[in-house]
């Protein structure tokens, strides 16, 4: 298939490798921390998508790159209907480019700040949604690091669906993290007090989410990392005085579940798939047909006004009043000699490969069986490729996804760690 674009010269090959000449822009729907994100339409199928670009000088000068690419790896191994998943990776010579399944109900922060706080009914069902999108990262080894309203996206419809997986790891059952990532008001009590933690992690920050979008704040604040950390490891959690008229008991118990600041006994945490059943048959979740939820065919209690803007109209304006350059296609220069690049570039060249969708099968990168992990001197966890722990035929026979070709065989980069800082957004100040 071929066209010609209005801004080339030369027609453009849809056969060829994905680049954003396959694509038409729209409107910006979003803000991230390294560029915009917008509607765009791929011009062969016509699909809408969004598309998240990650200008690569603010990247590198907020010390990310790892997190961009670790971002992307991890993204090729998700595919999930309560997940924004990715449809196709490339880069040009300035930014990086996700392309995601478009969320057009806006986030959840854009609704509980509209709001004022969120019906029960409509939180229960975005916990159920949420909780098998949950159950699955965590099959797949996944711990996503970052739960919170603001990365929370509604699609059309109501469904709701987990995105930013900037901070998101692979964990192994033989070693805990330690490593500080995440938004502070979320994190877990193993989080913050560094006691090492694995993915019952994201039940807590999920328990976290509910409160504040049912009560409109937060279980445990601080007006300093010090004074919230203290608040999350040890104040007990309470309710606001006129919870009991706004949310039935069972919902109480529900959230005093997930925030259970021992992760053994919290609820959803047990493993081998048993704390998910849990949580399906807590008396919560009594109403839910949880076979309907997970087939996505659950008719959502609340549906976005799609007449309105679910999102903040002014992040196209900083495009039409100048204070950001627009996004425009642009003609790749090339990048043949890759020593004469900045490292960080080069590493942005080499790592933050092509993604298409339709042309790739999604691989788990990560074996399902033990993998090996050595520890660094500081805290950072490394975790050695799979080509490095076991042969093909080995994987294969203990039932793990095989890996096929060579993009796969790398090993995770180390996570630098984050500093944190109060009230709630993640910092991309360079790691501590
Ligand atoms: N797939 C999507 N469909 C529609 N809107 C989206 C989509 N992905 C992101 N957005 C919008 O863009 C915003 C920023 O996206 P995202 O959080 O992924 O970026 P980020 O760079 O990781 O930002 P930050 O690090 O500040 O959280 C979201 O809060 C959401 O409003």
């Amino acid at each position: 298939m071929g066209a010609v674009c209005c801004c080339l010269s030369e027609p453009v090959d849809y056969n060829a490798e994905v680049t954003l000449y396959h694509f038409d822009l729209h409107r910006a729907v979003g803000k991230g921390a390294f560029g915009k994100v917008r509607v765009v339409e791929h011009k062969p199928t016509k699909k809408l998508y969004a598309l998240k670009y990650i200008d690569k000088a603010r990247c590198i000068r907020q010390k990310a790159v790892a997190n961009v690419i670790q971002e992307r790896r991890l993204l090729e191994e998700i595919d999930h209907p309560f997940i924004c998943n990715m449809r196709y990776a490339f880069q040009d010579d300035e930014n990086c480019f996700f392309v995601l399944d478009l969320m057009l109900g806006g986030d959840l922060r854009f609704h509980l700040e509209r709001r004022g706080s969120i019906p029960e009914d409509v939180v229960r069902f975005w916990l159920a949604e949420l909780a098998c999108g949950l159950e699955y990262l965590h099959r797949q080894k996944i711990i996503h690091r970052d739960i919170k309203p603001d990365n929370i996206l509604l699609d059309a419809m109501g469904h709701a669906h987990l995105t930013d997986f900037n901070v998101a790891i692979h964990y192994s059952e033989r070693r805990l993290h330690t490593s500080v990532a995440g938004s502070m008001a979320y994190m877990a009590p193993q989080v913050v007090g560094r006691k090492g933690y694995s993915w019952a992690i994201d039940w807590w920050s999920l328990g976290v989410t509910a409160y504040e979008l049912l009560f409109h704040r937060r279980p445990f604040d601080g007006r300093t990392s010090e004074r919230m950390t203290q608040s999350i490891m040890k104040d007990p959690l309470k309710f606001p005085e006129d919870s009991r008229s706004k949310v039935s008991d069972a919902c109480i118990k529900a959230l005093k579940g997930l925030m259970d600041k021992d992760p053994e006994t919290r609820l959803g945490c047990k493993p081998d798939g048993q704390g998910f059943e849990d949580i399906m048959r807590h008396p919560w979740f009594a109403a839910i047909d949880w076979e309907n939820i997970q087939r996505k065919e659950a008719q959502p209690p609340f549906v976005p006004d799609m007449k309105a803007a679910n999102f903040d109209v002014s992040h196209e304006l900083d495009e039409f009043l100048m204070v950001e350059k627009p996004l425009t296609h642009t003609k790749r220069k090339a990048n043949a000699d890759l020593d004469k690049l900045k490292p960080e570039l080069r590493e942005l060249e080499e790592k933050f490969t092509v993604y298409d969708f339709a042309s790739s099968k999604r691989l788990s990168y990560y074996p399902h069986n033990q993998p090996i992990v050595t520890v660094g001197s500081d805290d950072t966890e490394r975790t050695l490729a799979p080509s490095q722990t076991a042969t093909m035929a080995e994987r294969s026979q203990a039932g793990s996804p095989l890996f096929e070709g060579s993009p796969h065989d790398y090993p995770i980069p180390e996570m630098p760690r984050r500093s944190y800082s109060p009230p709630t957004r993640r910092s991309h100040s360079p790691p501590s």
